[in-house]
């Protein structure tokens, strides 16, 4: 049996996806692999209600963008059944900044950055270079909240463009308005065309690289247009547990439009989508992955400035 481990700091993962994937100089430590792209967010007013934020109130914001392989290889192999991220920073008119940072999955890999932690090592290989998947599997029977993520991505296959797949926030959020009235939600990101996977065929014939390509020739045909949504939660819809999705059936308002109108810049290299980082109107649960990401994020983007 392996337990999960009863306390995780930033640093425990830092160090454990430093084994995974080897020490990756100047890169980030999670989402290695990516590509930045620019474009603007013009907010909708369906919000205005429940949150008094700058970012929905002051019109259109300049978006700093980030698409990204989930883990810390940074020649990760885009046919494979892993999450891909999207990073947002928001800059309004008067300079507020707003973050997020979401995954195609719905769901995250653990309750608690404990649980999360505690499946990271069990995927480090043992002394012959080889991962006991016997061990990965038990791991997981153990730790139920790992599996949400784990069944999706056996259930879907890899988007096979960047622009054309939702991306979750996972976490809870409050909107907060001038009354002070904090109303929980969760963020997704809606691509206003068809969703796109990956065939079987393709998973196998395509090369391990195309998702920039991809996106940049989307650009050439056109802007890129997704919608920023936001699911309400109701009582009793848990606030502070990233593995869980809420119900189907909850209202879904818009938060705005995001246009992508270029990629392939380097203008994201130096940000850090810090998922704490937010405009006024906004707040965090006390969900305890939300809060270590911070603190992870840091060291991360600390050492990969000073080339480490
Ligand atoms: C304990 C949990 C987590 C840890 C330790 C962790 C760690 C990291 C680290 C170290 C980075 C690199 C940061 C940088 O150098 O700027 C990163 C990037 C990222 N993470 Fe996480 N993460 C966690 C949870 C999550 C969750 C829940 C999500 C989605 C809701 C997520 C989405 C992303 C995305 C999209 C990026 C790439 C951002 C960019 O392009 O700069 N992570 N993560």
């Amino acid at each position: 049996q392996t337990p999960a481990p009863t306390k995780a700091t930033g640093n425990d993962f830092i160090n454990v996806f430093e084994t995974l994937s080897g020490k990756q100089a100047g890169v980030r430590k999670g989402h290695a692999k990516g590509v930045c792209a620019t474009g603007e967010f013009e907010p909708s007013e369906q919000a205005l209600h429940y949150s008094n934020s700058p970012l929905l109130r002051s019109g259109k914001s300049q978006a700093n963008i980030r698409f990204s392989m989930a883990g810390g290889n940074p020649n990760a192999d885009e046919r494979a059944r892993t999450p891909r991220g999207i990073g947002v920073q928001f800059i309004t008119e008067k300079g507020e900044v707003h973050n997020i940072a979401g995954l195609t999955t719905p769901v995250f890999p653990g309750k608690s950055p404990e649980v999360f932690l505690g499946l990271l090592n069990t995927l480090v290989p043992n002394e012959q270079g080889k991962v006991d998947f016997k061990k990965v599997a038990e791991y997981r029977k153990q730790n139920p909240s790992t599996l949400g993520q784990f069944n999706w991505l056996q259930a879907h296959n890899p988007p096979s463009s960047y622009a054309h797949t939702t991306y979750f926030g996972i976490h809870t959020f409050y909107m907060v308005n001038d009354e002070g009235k904090h109303t929980p939600f969760r963020w997704q990101l809606v691509p206003e065309t068809a969703q796109k996977q990956l065939t079987d065929e393709q998973m196998t014939s395509l090369e391990s690289s195309f998702l920039a390509k991809q996106l940049e020739q989307d650009l050439a045909q056109a802007p890129i247009h997704l919608q920023l949504q936001a699911v309400i939660g109701q009582a009793g819809d848990p606030v502070n547990d990233p593995s869980v999705q809420w119900p189907a059936d909850r209202e879904v308002i818009a938060l705005g439009r995001l246009t992508l109108t270029a990629s392939g810049k380097n203008q994201c290299d130096p940000t850090n989508f810090d998922p704490n980082l937010l405009a006024p109107g906004f707040a965090p649960s006390d969900d305890a992955v939300l809060k270590l990401r911070s603190s992870a994020y840091a060291i991360s983007f600390g050492k990969r400035l000073t080339g480490q």
